[in-house]
């Protein structure tokens, strides 16, 4: 009867799809799913050496990719970067805001400078890429862009000032859908719970055990990988997603589903000391000394 499947191999032949943060972890993944599907990727980051390996990966495996250097925290340089882009490739399909990152640390710790790199990195970058990305090209030939934020509405110690950024990023998503839809270009987010990506490692080892312990409260009973993200990625991006547009995909086990606190609190009422995180935490909050307040 000659029905084709929108799930076929070559999902995003002739598409170029930009992917910031590309040189690790999800990026990084989400590069290699697009290209394994057909798309030319264009890797962005701040560190060439991270963005010329994958590139060279995915050429290795037959696939097509190019990369720029950007911060994507400035303006200037996200306006040219995303024009060298347009001069590359001419049309661009997709956009993953992936690009992001936090230091964790407890809210009264966190100086004014600290606080805007965090917010400047995964609300005002991911706005600055997404608003170029539409007024250089993509509002004349529609496109796809999915952001990647983290579903912290119900407050999460440690990450006060990304969980107000990825807030903001949600509702970015839903008004940019709102105003950009008639153009034919669709907005949504992915919201991963805790996935053991590369990125991961970056952080100390207090707040990686913390996590490891807090698996028994997902649902689902463990971490995410890396690549069940970039399926759901490329699924926002591909026509198979053709009628989702403003609406967030929350990829975390049901760990963000019902009441569940998946840190415990700290509790100053007892003098029972907390594991790995909150051995900093409390300290910090209480003006206590501590040998762990590494954040
Ligand atoms: C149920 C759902 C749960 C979902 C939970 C979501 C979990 C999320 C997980 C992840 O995101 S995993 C991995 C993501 N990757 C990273 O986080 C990478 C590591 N982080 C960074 O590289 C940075 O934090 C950054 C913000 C992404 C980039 O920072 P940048 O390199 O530009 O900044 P710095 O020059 O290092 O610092 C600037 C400024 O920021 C303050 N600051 C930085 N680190 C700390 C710290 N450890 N403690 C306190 N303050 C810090 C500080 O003011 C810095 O200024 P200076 O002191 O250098 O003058
Ligand atoms: N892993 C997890 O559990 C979760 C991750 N997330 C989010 O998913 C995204 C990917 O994270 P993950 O792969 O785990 O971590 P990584 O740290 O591996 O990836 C983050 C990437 O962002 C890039 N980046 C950071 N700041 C900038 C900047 N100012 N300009 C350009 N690029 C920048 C980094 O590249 P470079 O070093 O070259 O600048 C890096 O490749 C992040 O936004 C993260 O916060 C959300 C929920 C959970």
């Amino acid at each position: 009867m000659g029905y084709r499947s929108v799930f076929r191999p070559d999902l995003f032949a002739g598409r170029n799809i930009i992917v910031t943060g590309g040189g690790s972890g999800i990026g990084r993944c989400t590069a290699h799913e697009l290209a394994s599907l057909g798309a030319r990727v264009v890797l962005i980051g701040r560190k060439e050496d991270k963005l010329k390996n994958v590139a060279a990966e995915i050429t290795e495996d037959g696939g097509q990719a190019i990369w720029f250097t950007c911060d994507i925290r400035e303006e200037e340089a996200v306006k040219n970067t995303v024009a060298d882009v347009y001069k590359a490739v001419e049309v661009v399909h997709g956009l993953v805001n992936n690009a992001g990152g936090q230091f964790p640390s407890p809210l009264a710790l966190i100086s004014q400078k600290g606080w805007e790199t965090v917010v400047r990195t995964n609300l005002t970058g991911g706005f600055l890429m997404a608003r170029e990305v539409f007024m250089q090209g993509m509002n004349r030939n529609g496109g796809s862009i999915v952001n990647i934020i983290a579903d912290m509405w119900g407050g999460m110690p440690g990450m006060g000032h990304s969980g107000a950024a990825r807030a903001g990023m949600d509702n970015f998503t839903k008004t940019a859908a709102f105003e950009w839809g008639c153009t034919g270009v669709r907005v949504n987010a992915v919201a991963p719970g805790w996935i053991a990506s590369s990125g991961m490692d970056t952080y100390p080892e207090s707040f990686k055990s913390t996590i490891r312990t807090l698996r028994a409260a997902v649902p689902l009973k463990r971490m995410g990988e890396e690549a069940e993200v970039s399926a759901a990625i490329c699924f926002l991006l591909s026509d198979a997603a053709a009628f989702i547009s403003g609406d967030t995909l929350r990829i975390d086990g049901a760990a963000s589903q019902g009441n569940i606190a998946i840190f415990p609190l700290p509790d100053h009422q007892h003098s029972k000391p907390f594991d790995g995180f909150h051995r900093a935490v409390k300290p910090a909050l209480f003006n206590e000394d501590s040998d762990d307040a590494s954040h």
